[in-house]
């Protein structure tokens, strides 16, 4: 069983697919789930998109720098927003970022994550990476090498990692296994060759699994075969 895990969320997981903006009933299946992996005693670091507010590229009357920060800051919001729904449902929650200065947010001090998770804190990395023309999947793999996670997980709309993308292929293949290598030399744009590589080069292991089936996550983390595991 993981212990200590990033988990990367597409941040359409609080809009519900193709949507933008907060979706209640999402949310409230997003809060179940995090709660079931809790209860177990996980420390859990998250890093969450913001594809339901803002993405930079599709900002396409915006400066590309400017647009990120767009984006960036989409990614605090959705931190926020997180954060008092899942205080609501009793999962004690911090926010931290270095991008902005908020009483609800806090500055990243690697002493201080250390005492949230003992403390028994889900800590929300909010955003991203800090620096324009990233992503979040960049972001999920320096938290995750950061924090000394287990494992990263991205959680999202497909069951894992395809020869290419199962939403345009319907013939596409999953892989249940995959090196990082051939991840990046088959330009697999499920994640960003910079967050594969970062992976790479910290062995971080990473699952990439449907987050929308009920149970996946945690399911994951007890080492059942769900989604498809990137290694060495
Ligand atoms: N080889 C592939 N295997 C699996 N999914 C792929 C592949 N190539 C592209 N995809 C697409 O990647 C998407 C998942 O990426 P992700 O969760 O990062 O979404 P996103 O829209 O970038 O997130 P966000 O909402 O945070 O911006 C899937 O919905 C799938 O359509
Ligand atoms: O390190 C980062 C992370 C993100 N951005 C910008 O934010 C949006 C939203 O992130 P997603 O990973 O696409 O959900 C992204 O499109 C970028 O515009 C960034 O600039 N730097």
């Amino acid at each position: 069983m993981y212990n200590r895990i990033l988990l990367k969320l597409s941040g359409e997981v609080l809009s519900g697919e193709d949507k933008k903006g907060f979706d209640e009933k999402a949310i409230d299946y997003l809060s179940n789930e995090i709660k079931d992996i809790v209860k177990h005693g996980i420390k859990l670091g998250m890093v969450i998109g913001a594809g339901n507010l803002f993405r930079g590229r599709e900002l396409e009357d915006v400066t590309n720098t400017i647009g990120d920060h767009i984006g960036m800051l989409g990614t605090v919001i959705n931190a926020l927003y997180l954060k008092d729904y899942f205080e609501r449902k009793g999962i004690k929650t911090v926010v931290v970022s270095q991008i902005v200065d908020l009483p609800s947010v806090r500055r990243i001090h690697y002493d201080d994550i250390e005492l949230y998770f003992n403390a028994g804190y889900v800590v929300i990395f909010a955003g991203g990476t800090s620096n324009p023309f990233f992503t979040t999947d960049t972001a999920a793999a320096l938290r995750a090498v950061e924090m000394k996670a287990d494992i990263l997980i991205k959680a999202t709309k497909v069951d894992g990692i395809y020869d290419k993308d199962p939403k345009k292929f319907e013939n596409a293949k999953k892989y249940d296994k995959i090196t990082y290598d051939d991840a990046i030399n088959l330009g697999l744009k499920i994640m960003d060759t910079e967050a594969f590589s970062i992976c790479k080069r910290y062995k971080m292991p990473i699952i990439v699994l449907n987050f929308f089936k009920k149970n996946n996550l945690l399911n994951a983390l007890l080492n059942s075969n769900i989604g498809t595991f990137v290694k060495p």
